[in-house]
């Protein structure tokens, strides 16, 4: 793509500061570049992973407060199919309550239709994907790839604390389903961000601390973006 000497300058100076950031927005530029020779705009898409309690949902809310993002959580998609009348509710309500995953289809066509249905181009898809399946299937039923995947890393006492603390009445904040919950984090979920991190796009976070100073982690990376 063309390359002016000015980005140039900026990414260097980022990459000077934060390597992570300097490379993210070149890659960014490249992007935008090549969009705009094609002249298409196709939805810039955040994966935000971590294990549960990690902060995510969190977070989300603040970016999409301060940087204009949709917020598609797909817990809360799931949740919402689980409590409606259809024919997949009890199957859900089973797997969430034994800490799985629920088959890929499902997820990805809940997501799908969401993404569609937002007027927003600007997307945040919180929970997803968790595993190699999820990915793959949301690879073939949208077409696209996240833009970014931000990673929440949380130690394990601190996810298990917050969870208990949570409060919200959900199936699967007790302890014995929070085990499991950590062991389907460990198996499936780190693949998909080691897979990521191989293409450069994950950008990872320490997730302990205030969720304001957690934030202020976050916002260079948002504030960076020209989207
Ligand atoms: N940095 C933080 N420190 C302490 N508690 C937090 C922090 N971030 C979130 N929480 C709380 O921990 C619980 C889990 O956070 P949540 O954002 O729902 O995590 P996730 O979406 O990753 O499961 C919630 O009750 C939330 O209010
Ligand atoms: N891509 C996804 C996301 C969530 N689920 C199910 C399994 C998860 O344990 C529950 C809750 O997910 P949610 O992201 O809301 O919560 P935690 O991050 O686990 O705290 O939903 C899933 O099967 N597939």
């Amino acid at each position: 793509p063309p390359v002016d000497t000015k980005w140039l300058e900026v990414c260097g100076t980022l990459y000077y500061r934060n390597c992570e950031v300097g490379i993210f927005v070149y890659s960014r530029y490249c992007f935008l570049a090549k969009e705009g020779a094609s002249n298409q705009r196709s939805p810039f898409i955040t994966f935000v992973l971590g294990g549960p309690g990690s902060g995510k949902g969190t977070q989300c809310v603040k970016i999409a407060e301060t940087f204009g993002f949709a917020h598609l959580s797909a817990g809360d998609l799931l949740r919402k199919e689980m409590s409606s009348d259809n024919e997949n509710r009890a199957m859900i309500w089973d797997i969430i309550k034994e800490g799985k995953i629920v088959p890929s289809e499902i997820t990805v066509n809940l997501i799908r239709r969401a993404i569609e249905s937002s007027k927003n181009h600007k997307i945040l898809i919180d929970g997803f994907p968790r595993s190699d399946e999820n990915r793959i299937a949301f690879e073939r039923i949208v077409g696209v790839e996240p833009d970014l995947v931000l990673f929440f890393d949380c130690p394990e006492e601190e996810m298990v604390k917050r969870v208990l603390n949570r409060n919200q009445g959900r199936i699967d904040d007790n302890i014995e389903t929070i085990k499991k919950r950590l062991k389907v984090f460990e198996k499936l979920n780190l693949p998909v961000i080691n897979h990521y991190s191989a293409k450069g796009k994950v950008y990872k976070i320490n997730a302990e601390g205030t969720a304001d100073e957690i934030f202020e982690k976050v916002r260079p990376l948002f504030a960076s973006l020209s989207i």
